[in-house]
């Protein structure tokens, strides 16, 4: 049979020695019922200390609990156990770890001045034993059980650093080493908001439902690198930008989309310049008479908001056969505009040969996204009015849905170039902007363009008056009624006011799922960073002409610590895959705790125990050497990794 001895250090090689024959016949009853010479000890025990399936058909061999222990042979020093001949001659080749840092450990008292009693003495060899068995350190059983039904929410409460209570345990214990609670480096974990307090689980305002939030950007991304489809017969280049691709459909037989009185098409587009994504309005037909038409655009483009899509440039060209006017737009992936979102009719359907009448995209729009809407607009307005312009184009086939309840007014500038030979007194614009604004009220309210015109207005307020609270009719009149010249966006903000309060609550809220989300993918980018190391590091070939310079020294560290990681085994052979585990390691290697684990070779004749920290100074160690030798022409090589 074998033991496994604590090390007189912290860290250490351990030998599983045989014991001596005295010990044989002090464990003469445990011994005879084992098979310890031909079975195979259990890698639960030498990994985490303890086995779950102990009871359970586990067929490997289990040590004995503590207490059956009478006597354990006492700890040789890491050199004299490297030196016995009970080591395989691979066993010897391996490395000796020695600790950079020294162990950090503190009596809970000092020891006693006066010779121990025999009593005490016994009970002190019982706690030996026990902590040989218990090891790496009480509480360890419960880390045992932690590292083996790894939840990934609850692997930085670490109990290792649970306050240890000896007297509560035992008056002799208070002699027994105590570990100083280290406090963890805990700015760099991360630390999951309770879902009590920020839940990702369930829908916010802004913010879907953490799987859904998901689905939203990776169609984001994926509309982002949509490749344009062969035929399109558009421009390769135009004014830098490139892979022009159309958002709308530019076929013959469709009625061809109009902004006023033009012809226009909205065009995603690369720039060549600064890789990022835009989106064209290209306006037909258009003559420049004045380069200064262009001084709006220069305007525009100073006004950012949250509400309003942003200006970038424009220009005029010809290669699209004609003098088109382009204006450049800030693209936002999978875009809707309100009326595709909500007021545009679905295709009549069929059902047993009886046509039903087409029904709008969506069903009445809830009083709280109405609510909403009514805030982001009037915010953007605001904007725009404080910087002296006028949207001049406040309509549901301008205003974009760009995310979950979130608009932003498109097309900003285009009417000033357009409009530049017939200028306007901007009061009245900006007048004019509100009577746009209270038609867009009353179209999302009834789900019809047309609702403020002639006829329609008053059965539109019966409708408003059914399906919302007086307030949405009261802001809905304010904004189409003729005020007097005194009337502005600001008046309608001291209306809505506690309306306002409430979205910015909403928009708080989004903030902090959001910062939980992100929280949750930090991660990421260090753990790739250790991955890319250890696969620098690990079986490289050769390194400084040494071709086991990858399996010696400093990596062998890290190699046992990567079958620790990745190659661990069941019970039964077979591979442990288990995500939580290999995330559990990798971040605390990246903290480097001081954590101790029990690193085994693969011939199962040594182990080392070692601590997170130790192991990633070795990580470090033996990736600035490999650093270090990249050419100096190549300075930034490492750059980004560290
Ligand atoms: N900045 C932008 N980012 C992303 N998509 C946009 C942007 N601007 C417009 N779009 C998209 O381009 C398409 C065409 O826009 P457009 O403003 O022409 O709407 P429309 O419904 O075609 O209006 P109209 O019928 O008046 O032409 C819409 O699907 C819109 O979502």
């Amino acid at each position: 049979m074998s033991f496994f001895t604590r090390p007189q250090s912290a860290n250490a090689a351990i030998r599983i020695v045989a014991p001596t024959t005295t010990e044989d016949e002090q464990l003469k009853s445990a011994a005879v019922s084992r098979k310890d010479s031909v079975q195979r000890h259990c890698r639960n025990i030498m990994i985490y200390g303890s086995c779950k399936f102990e009871n359970k058909g586990c067929v490997y061999y289990h040590p004995p609990a503590p207490d059956a222990v009478p006597f354990a042979p006492r700890a040789e020093s890491p050199a004299k156990q490297l030196s016995s001949p009970s080591l395989t001659a691979k066993a010897v080749n391996a490395p000796v770890f020695v600790p950079k840092l020294p162990m950090r450990i503190q009596m809970s008292t000092p020891p006693p001045e006066t010779p121990p009693s025999p009593e005490y003495q016994d009970e002190q060899q019982q706690q030996e034993v026990y902590e040989e068995y218990a090891y790496p350190a009480p509480g360890a059983e419960g880390q045992a059980d932690q590292m083996q039904e790894m939840d990934p929410n609850n692997f930085y409460s670490d109990s290792h650093y649970d306050a240890y209570d000896p007297e509560a345990e035992n008056a002799y214990f208070t002699q027994a080493p105590v570990f100083v609670r280290q406090p963890l480096n805990y700015h760099l974990y991360t630390s999951v908001i309770p879902s009590t307090f920020v839940s990702s689980t369930t829908d916010t305002h802004f913010i879907p439902h953490s799987a859904d939030l998901r689905i939203l950007l990776q169609g984001r991304s994926e509309d982002l690198l949509t490749a344009p489809p062969p035929g399109l017969n558009l421009p390769e280049e135009i004014q830098g930008y490139h892979t022009l691709i159309p958002l709308e459909n530019i076929g013959g037989t469709t009625e061809r989309r109009k902004f006023g009185n033009w012809n226009s098409t909205v065009y995603r587009a690369i720039n060549s310049v600064d890789g990022g994504t835009y989106a064209l309005r290209r306006i037909e037909n258009f003559r420049l008479n004045h380069q200064a038409a262009f001084s709006a655009i220069e305007a525009w483009a100073n006004i950012r908001h949250p509400g309003v899509v942003a200006v970038h440039e424009a220009f005029t060209t010809h290669a699209f056969g004609d003098s088109s006017l382009v204006v450049a737009y800030a693209y936002h992936p999978k875009a809707q505009t309100l009326f595709d979102a909500h007021l545009k009719l679905t295709p009549p359907a069929y059902q047993h040969g009886t046509r039903f009448q087409p029904q709008p995209a969506q069903t009445q729009i809830p009083e709280r996204t109405l609510w909403s809407y009514i805030v982001q607009l009037a915010g953007a307005i605001k904007r725009v009015h404080d910087a002296g312009q006028a949207l001049r184009m406040i309509d549901v086939t301008k205003v974009l849905v760009t995310s979950k309840n979130r608009l932003r007014v498109s097309s900003c500038g285009i009417v000033d170039v357009l409009m530049y030979d017939t200028p306007q007194d901007v009061h009245l614009l900006q007048q004019e902007d509100l009577t746009m604004f209270g038609r867009l009220v009353f179209a999302l309210c009834t789900g019809n363009v047309m609702a403020s015109s002639g006829g329609n207005f008053q059965k539109s307020l019966e409708v408003m008056g059914r399906l919302y609270t007086p307030e949405v009719k009261t802001v809905a009149l304010f904004l189409v009624n003729k005020g007097g010249p005194h009337k502005n966006i600001g008046q309608l903000l001291e209306i809505i006011s506690s309306r306002v309060i409430a979205e910015m609550a909403d928009a708080l809220t989004a903030t902090d799922v959001l910062e939980n989300e992100l929280m949750g993918e930090l991660e990421n980018a260090r753990l790739v960073r250790l991955l890319c190391k250890f696969g620098f590091i690990n079986e490289r070939p050769e390194f400084a002409r040494e071709p086991r310079w990858s399996e010696t020294g400093d990596r062998y560290i890290v190699k046992l610590f990567r079958d620790y990681v990745f190659h661990q085994v069941d019970e039964n052979g077979n591979p442990v895959v288990n995500l939580s585990h290999v995330l559990t390691c990798l971040s605390k290697l990246d903290a480097g705790t001081d954590e101790r684990i029990m690193l085994v070779a693969r011939d199962e004749q040594s182990c080392l125990v070692v601590s997170y920290k130790d192991i990633k100074t070795c990580v470090e160690s033996a990736f600035s050497e490999l650093a270090r030798a990249t050419t100096s022409g190549n300075n930034n090589a490492t750059g980004g990794y560290r």
